[in-house]
């Protein structure tokens, strides 16, 4: 056997365990159910892989081993399963392997909310460090005959060497304690423990102590017991052990389905957001098991929209020996999953019907995620359309169903409409809702990512199409303004006309088109879409990744608003064609800072305001100017042009 060894951790796993030894952190108690839960999971993959090879366990039965010992201030977590080589030992706790690392990573140097990420995920084996001044671990893989001993203090290296003595198989952790949590020394601190936070493991948990050697944990799957018999402390227990969670699950579906497929499953919809949701993977972790064995937690057994469900499902129908492969082709399990999709959905319409504030919780943690179903996975489209809930011009508060804004629509009013932005406030204040708001027809605000997606592929709800507030004409014409203060007189139409051909000419290929609008009300101009392709947002977005269509905007003139008025009086009686060409692009300009844009030109830009400004301060009639640039002069009067 080679020697020992000593080597440096890899750098992320030494800035987090940097923290761990240094965070206060308000309950180290969790490091025991990190232990346990990593002994546990030692002792199903054990299990499942005698499923082919049953010389593995040699018949002992799997369990998890506790023995305190106050006298040296120790304790020690011992497991019978797989067990790891050398080079697991060193990949394994030497590394940082797991899946949404680099989110975590990215976090902790980000926002220096390490503490809170801690409490709020739980970082597994390392917590050990907050209690303990030296890990050592103790291991022999299943069918190996090498022990190695791994051992740290937690401080930047570790050192691999064979050890002299250890389990036969699998893994024994050993924990020198430091003099603040000796506690952790006592058999009476560790049975609360486990009674409290591991006590439906489903592998049995003993505790020696002393001569004596007690049972604390039978190891029966708490999801094979009748619902009656489970309380809800059990399953919030259960849920928190599972996910590696804090937070209570805002629901929890537990039903055993029998009939042409039999299975159990125990599904919980978490209340707070983790911290990898995101990660482009979009990977779900339901666990997968066999007549109580433990297969596998990466059989998507939900779609990924519905990533952020819990727990796991246990099949009585399906073969021990799933491949890889049979786990994308089993009919079977093609069958258990849309059910089990449908089921997920159904419970969530339930507690979105039954209990308004819990489901809010959800669907701020997790709405931006259903919303992808929207988009990919038409067949349930209007299952998914039930649980939506959007903040919209008359809800900002938010909460507002599809539903409700059908039947409130206007008289007249053919689609449902939305504006897409990044932000909402600014999507609030966007000059596109002007004619809607004067009109009183209510507008979703949409400012999540996929927002701009869905809209599109989803073609309308209950028959109303979505339909953009920058895109296309805005149809507003038939619906009656309510708002009387925007409904002053417009410019000549002839002369509008004139104004708009000779801004289009000055401001040439950079809009397709110059054109009266019926959706401002306040502003004096604004960017819509054209009605073919992609709505302005949209194409912004695919814009950056080089797919946008290069559609050229349209720009749209408020024929009511004073500025407007003056211009076309200005461009119908014909020589200001100057003042008209600066005032095309300042136009321009105002129309894109408010679309949250910069002016295609910001030099040009600032010079021409500059001469706007130095001409306006210069003129000898201020007052008579006035009017012609106050941009809240939509109710000052209609003779602004004369
Ligand atoms: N008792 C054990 N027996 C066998 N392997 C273990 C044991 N403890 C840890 N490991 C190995 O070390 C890895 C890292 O453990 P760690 O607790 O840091 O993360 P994890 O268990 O993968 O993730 P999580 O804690 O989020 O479930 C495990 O994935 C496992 O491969």
């Amino acid at each position: 056997m080679s020697q020992a060894e000593t080597r440096a951790f890899e750098a992320d796993v030494a800035r987090l365990l940097h923290l761990m030894v240094h965070s206060v952190y308000s309950s180290p108690d969790v490091f025991l159910r990190e232990l346990i839960s990593n002994a546990a999971d030692a002792c199903e993959k054990l299990r499942q892989m005698a499923l082919t090879d049953p010389g593995l366990t040699g018949g002992d039965t799997l369990a998890i081993e506790i023995v305190p010992d106050p006298d040296a201030g120790r304790l020690t977590i011992s497991d019978n399963g797989v067990g790891m080589t050398r080079d697991e030992l060193i990949d394994h706790l030497g590394t940082m392997a797991r899946s949404g690392t680099e989110k975590f990573r990215q976090a902790l140097e980000e926002k220096d909310q390490g503490k809170a990420l801690i409490g709020q995920f739980g970082v597994g084996f390392y917590s050990a460090f907050m209690v303990a001044t030296e890990v050592s671990v103790v291991s022999r893989a299943a069918g190996s005959s090498e022990t190695w001993r791994w051992t740290s203090d937690g401080s930047g290296e570790f050192t691999i060497a064979p050890a002299e003595e250890g389990p036969e198989r699998g893994t024994r952790v050993e924990l020198t304690l430091r003099d603040d949590h000796k506690e952790y020394a006592q058999a009476a601190t560790i049975e609360r423990l486990v009674r409290h936070h591991s006590a439906h493991v489903p592998v049995p948990i003993k505790l020696l102590a002393g001569e004596e050697t007690r049972e604390l944990v039978d190891g029966t799957a708490l999801w094979a017991k009748p619902k009656s018999e489970i309380s809800d402390e059990e399953y919030t227990e259960f849920y928190r052990f599972t996910a590696g969670a804090f937070d209570d699950p805002a629901l929890t579906v537990h039903a055993r389905v029998e009939g042409r497929q039999e299975y159990t499953c125990l599904l919980f919809v978490p209340s707070m957001q983790p911290f990898d949701l995101f990660d482009p993977d979009r990977k779900g972790r339901i666990k997968l098991y066999v007549r109580r064995v433990f297969i596998t937690d990466d059989a998507q057994l939900l779609p990924p929209y519905l990533r952020f469900v819990r727990g796991l499902v246990d099949s009585e129908d399906l073969p021990l020996n799933l491949s890889r492969e049979m786990l994308q082709t089993n009919p079977t399990l093609t069958q258990m999953k849309s059910a089990l999709a449908r089921r997920v959905l159904t419970e969530m319409r339930k507690l979105a019907d039954t209990d308004e504030e819990t489901y809010a919780k959800v669907w701020d943690a997790f709405g931006a995620v259903l919303k992808e179903g929207i988009y990919e996975d038409a067949e349930r489209r209007d299952e998914l359309f039930a649980l939506t809930r959007f903040r919209s011009t008359t809800h900002p508060e938010g909460g507002r169903k599809l539903a409700r804004y059908v039947e409130d629509m206007k008289p007249n009013q053919t689609a449902i409409y939305y504006a897409v932005g990044d932000d909402q406030a600014r999507l609030a204040a966007s000059p596109h809702l002007e004619g809607f708001k004067a009109r009183d027809v209510e507008v979703l605000l949409l400012s999540d990512p996929v927002d701009a997606f869905w809209v599109r592929t989803a073609l309308g709800f209950e028959g109303k199409p979505f339909k953009s507030v920058t895109q296309g004409s805005a149809d507003l014409e038939q619906i009656p303004v309510t708002d009387k203060r925007h409904v002053p007189d417009s410019a000549k139409a002839s002369d509008i006309a004139t104004l708009s051909a000779l801004i289009k000419d000055t401001l040439g290929e950079r809009v397709s088109e110059v054109k009266t609008s019926t959706r401002l009300a306040t502003s004096p101009a604004c960017l819509v879409a054209s009605d073919f392709g992609y709505d302005l947002q949209l194409e912004k977005i695919v814009g950056r990744q080089g797919q946008g269509l290069g559609a050229k905007p349209i720009l749209e003139l408020n024929p009511s608003h004073p500025l407007i008025k003056t211009l076309s009086a200005r461009a119908a009686t014909g020589g200001a064609a100057d003042t008209i060409g600066d005032a095309a692009w300042l136009l321009l300009g105002v129309a894109q800072i408010m679309d949250g844009d910069v002016p295609s030109d910001p030099a040009e830009f600032a010079d021409k305001l500059v001469s706007a400004m130095s001409a306006y301060v210069k003129s000898p009639a201020l007052p008579d100017h006035a009017d012609s640039i106050a941009v809240e002069g939509a109710d000052s009067g209609g003779d602004a042009a004369s």
